[in-house]
């Protein structure tokens, strides 16, 4: 166990406080053990930009998990997840939820698979691939997306990963007005989320699009 493990799930447990999420005792431990990966791997795989794990807690996990409650579907395809995110935690979040994990980059998935092993996820499934070339073995009904690419970019990147019944899911920090206004013809916006992460400055939204 790492030095900073009783810390971290005591900063964790206090930012947790302050929302309406639920999450056990168990789920914190994986959260917290999921940032002590990064950070050890972030030495020299450079997963993130993000430096101190206070800024993680804040940054990767909050913003990530505070997504759970807005998801319904049964497999979500992370798009360009980098070291997973948020697709980890929401994974550690929604046990009974399966989330293919994408990446172009063969260091993330690397990281991802030691994740995968560490925590005993079995609920991830990370896949190295440019995401205009995958074609998923498994039934999708969800794509997901944080930091990747416009609106417009994603759905025309991601529109062949999933049916007429699936849901694309981008996270973005203000609202792009604008991207919204100029989607590609076949796609509309059913849901506009402001979220909530207490202690994170600066607009967090969830959009949803589905197949018109
Ligand atoms: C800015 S990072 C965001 C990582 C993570 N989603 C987050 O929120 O921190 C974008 C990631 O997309 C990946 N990426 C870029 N283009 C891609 C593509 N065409 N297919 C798959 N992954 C791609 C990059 O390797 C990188 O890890």
């Amino acid at each position: 166990m790492s030095d900073n493990t009783e810390y971290l799930t005591g900063l964790l447990s206090t930012h947790i406080k302050r929302t309406d999420l639920q999450v056990t005792k168990d789920q914190i431990s994986q959260l917290v053990g999921f940032v002590q990966m990064i950070d050890k791997w972030n030495k020299t795989y450079n997963l993130t930009s993000v430096r101190d794990v206070e800024s993680m807690l804040l940054k990767h996990i909050m913003d990530s998990i505070v997504v759970a409650q807005h998801l319904s579907q049964s497999h979500y395809i992370d798009v360009g997840t980098g070291p997973g995110l948020p697709g980890i935690p929401l994974a550690i979040m929604l046990p009974e939820t399966h989330f293919t994990l994408l990446d172009s980059l063969g260091k993330r998935v690397r990281f991802m698979k030691q994740v995968a092993y560490e925590l005993k996820l079995d609920n991830i499934q990370p896949v190295q691939s440019r995401v205009e070339d995958y074609v998923s073995p498994h039934q999708l009904n969800g794509v997901l997306s944080r930091a990747f690419a416009s609106l417009n970019d994603m759905l025309n990147w991601c529109q062949h990963l999933i049916g007429n019944d699936g849901t694309f899911i981008a996270l973005k920090g203000q609202l792009p007005q604008q991207e919204i206004d100029d989607l590609p013809a076949g796609f509309a916006v059913t849901e506009i989320v402001q979220l909530q992460v207490p202690e994170l400055d600066g607009d967090r939204h969830l959009i949803k699009i589905v197949k018109s």
